[in-house]
């Protein structure tokens, strides 16, 4: 198993090498991403977790183009999308797909679903109707909805989770694969996201699909992923095999994320938080470890030198002068 994800991890689909995102708002600089650098494996989930407003959906948007970078490169299967435009760049959109958080407000309500569905193949230049006709059907049907029931209805017709499925088949129609899920199911019924998490799995398995799994719950995260990226103020903090990472995080950040996870438990008292405050504003991030002001191990070095990510157990790196594992 461990040699197969190495020999996987030797061929990312994915690589993002030093992005830079920024907003100009009001006269100010939003550092959304900051020299962000990963890799995601053919087959592999990788999970990308960290607190709302950490640039994780910057990160998600800028990796399909939907928001250029002010640096840094995309590299899909070996291609340039930064440096990509026009025809170019919409062909290969169509091997990396995006699934939004919420799936009722991102389906146009006066379209029926069999042409929701069907929108890909057209913009994709699939010209044959009884061809996309059942190209809608197989993938409505791979992901559990009776075309014949769904396909002439409008969306305010089905329920949160019935839109994500039909959002999920909109994603597959063009047969994608990658697919970029940002919080795809954190706007719906708690007593359903199991429901969609195991479609995703099951979708993953059937089309051989390379997924990037955006959110901020990490129960979900950790359910999900293989390996798991942890994000804060813009800047990645943390990156390593899922179960490893939660179990022996080395970044105090990645800790404090797990102790913030609701104990089942009533007996069982959550740990005192480590980090005092909220985070500080991307508009003027703090000099050196961006999470120094929260983090109770910093010194006078965290706030000079930005920390590098470096390997600390076996796959697991961390971007921290002082980790809680590995050498300090
Ligand atoms: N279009 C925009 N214009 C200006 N600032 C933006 C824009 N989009 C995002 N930001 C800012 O960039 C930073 C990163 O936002 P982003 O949405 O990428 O974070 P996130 O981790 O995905 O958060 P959430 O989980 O709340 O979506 C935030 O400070 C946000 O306010």
């Amino acid at each position: 198993m461990q040699e197969s994800k190495d020999s996987l991890s030797r061929d990312p689909l994915l690589k993002v090498e030093h992005l830079v995102v920024e907003y100009a708002v009001g006269g100010h600089i939003v550092h959304a991403v900051s020299d962000v650098s990963l890799e995601v494996a053919r087959g592999e989930t990788l999970g990308l977790v960290g607190e709302s407003g950490c640039g994780k959906s910057t990160l998600g948007r800028a990796v399909l183009q939907l928001r250029r970078a002010q640096s840094g490169r995309v590299l899909f299967d070996g291609h340039d999308l930064t440096a990509m435009h026009g025809d170019a760049l919409r062909k290969m959109r169509q091997r990396v797909q995006l699934i939004f958080q919420d799936p009722i407000a991102s389906l146009n309500p006066r379209r029926r679903i069999g042409d929701i569905v069907a929108e890909p193949l057209v913009i994709a230049g699939v010209k044959d109707p009884a061809k996309r006709h059942q190209m809608v059907c197989d993938v409505l049907g791979a992901v559990g909805l009776d075309p014949n029931l769904v396909m002439g209805r409008l969306p305010h017709e089905f329920s949160g989770g019935q839109c994500q499925r039909i959002c999920i088949a909109r994603a597959l129609v063009l047969n994608p694969e990658f697919i970029i899920c940002d919080e795809p199911v954190s706007a719906l019924d708690v007593s359903i996201r199991a429901q969609i998490l195991n479609l995703l799995e099951d979708m993953k398995a059937r089309f051989g699909l390379t997924l990037l799994f955006i959110a901020h719950d990490l129960a979900v995260v950790k359910a999900v992923s293989d390996r798991v990226a942890v994000m804060y103020l813009g800047r990645l903090c943390e990156v390593g095999p899922s179960e490893q990472l939660f179990a022996q995080p080395a970044h105090p950040y990645t800790a404090l994320l797990l102790e913030a996870i609701p104990v089942p438990d009533p007996d069982v008292r959550p740990a005192e938080s480590v980090a005092v405050g909220e985070p500080p504003s991307p508009i003027a991030p703090p000099s050196g470890c961006r999470f120094r002001t929260r983090c109770p191990r910093a010194d006078q070095r965290c706030s000079i030198e930005v920390p590098e990510l470096r390997e600390v157990a076996a796959r697991q790196f961390a971007a921290c002068h002082h980790p809680l594992i590995g050498a300090d």
